[in-house]
């Protein structure tokens, strides 16, 4: 079976990206394989410009074509907050229960038409020797006014998504992982790989 890196340590994200490779026939390698590898700077301004930062950075590293994921929450009523700060959104501890119930805080009151959101994933390869490359998806939905759900991770209990009348952690994961902006940039992503041989397929 072909291997790819995800340079990622976000347990919630290297789960669904074994979940949506497997179903390709890759296994998934993540930088939770590697704990001595610091966390890389976030510099940029857009989740484009820090995927293509974090799959340089640990391709450089590691000498391998690399996957990286800069994901987040935009909210239109918050002019697109928590945006690419949605992981330290509460503070430099990264915590999903502290950065949900500041969304929540934020939009106290807030009438449920001006509660529109949407999670936005850019998905960038960056392969030794070459250029790197950069896909994104996005997936549309509205900030609820109480968590609910176990599924998923960060701030799937407060994100409703219209269409199936659930939020995304009340979805079963296999739903989640059709719609979500991670999956479509990932069908994005699968022709780049198919293109390019990096998968082997
Ligand atoms: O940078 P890496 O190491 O990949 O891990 P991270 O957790 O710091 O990841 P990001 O910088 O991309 O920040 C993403 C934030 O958006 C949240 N997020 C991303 N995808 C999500 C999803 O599918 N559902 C809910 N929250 C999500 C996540 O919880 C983080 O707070
Ligand atoms: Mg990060």
């Amino acid at each position: 079976m072909k291997e790819l890196m995800i340079a990622t340590k976000n347990k919630g994200k290297v789960n669904e990206f074994k979940e949506l490779f497997s179903s390709r026939g890759i296994n998934v390698k993540s930088l939770l394989d590697y704990p001595e590898i610091d966390d890389i700077e976030e510099t940029g301004s857009t989740f484009a410009e820090n995927a293509i930062i974090k799959a340089e950075a640990i391709s450089k590293l590691l000498k391998l074509p690399v996957i990286a994921d800069d994901s987040g929450l935009s909210i239109d009523y918050l002019d697109g907050r928590p945006g690419v700060y949605s992981a330290r959104y509460a503070g430099e501890q990264k915590n999903d229960l502290a950065n949900t119930a500041m969304v929540l805080v934020e939009l106290k009151d807030v009438p449920s038409e001006k509660r529109t959101a949407r999670f936005h994933c850019a998905l960038a390869i960056a392969i030794p020797e070459e250029k790197t490359y950069v896909v994104e998806g996005t997936c549309e939905g509205q900030i609820t006014e109480a968590p609910r759900g176990e599924n998923g991770f960060g701030y799937d209990p407060v994100f409703y998504v219209v269409e199936e009348g659930k939020t995304m952690a009340e979805l079963p994961k296999d739903v989640k992982n059709k719609i979500s902006h991670r999956a479509k940039a990932l069908v994005k992503m699968d022709k780049l790989l198919n293109e390019l041989e990096v998968s082997g397929k």
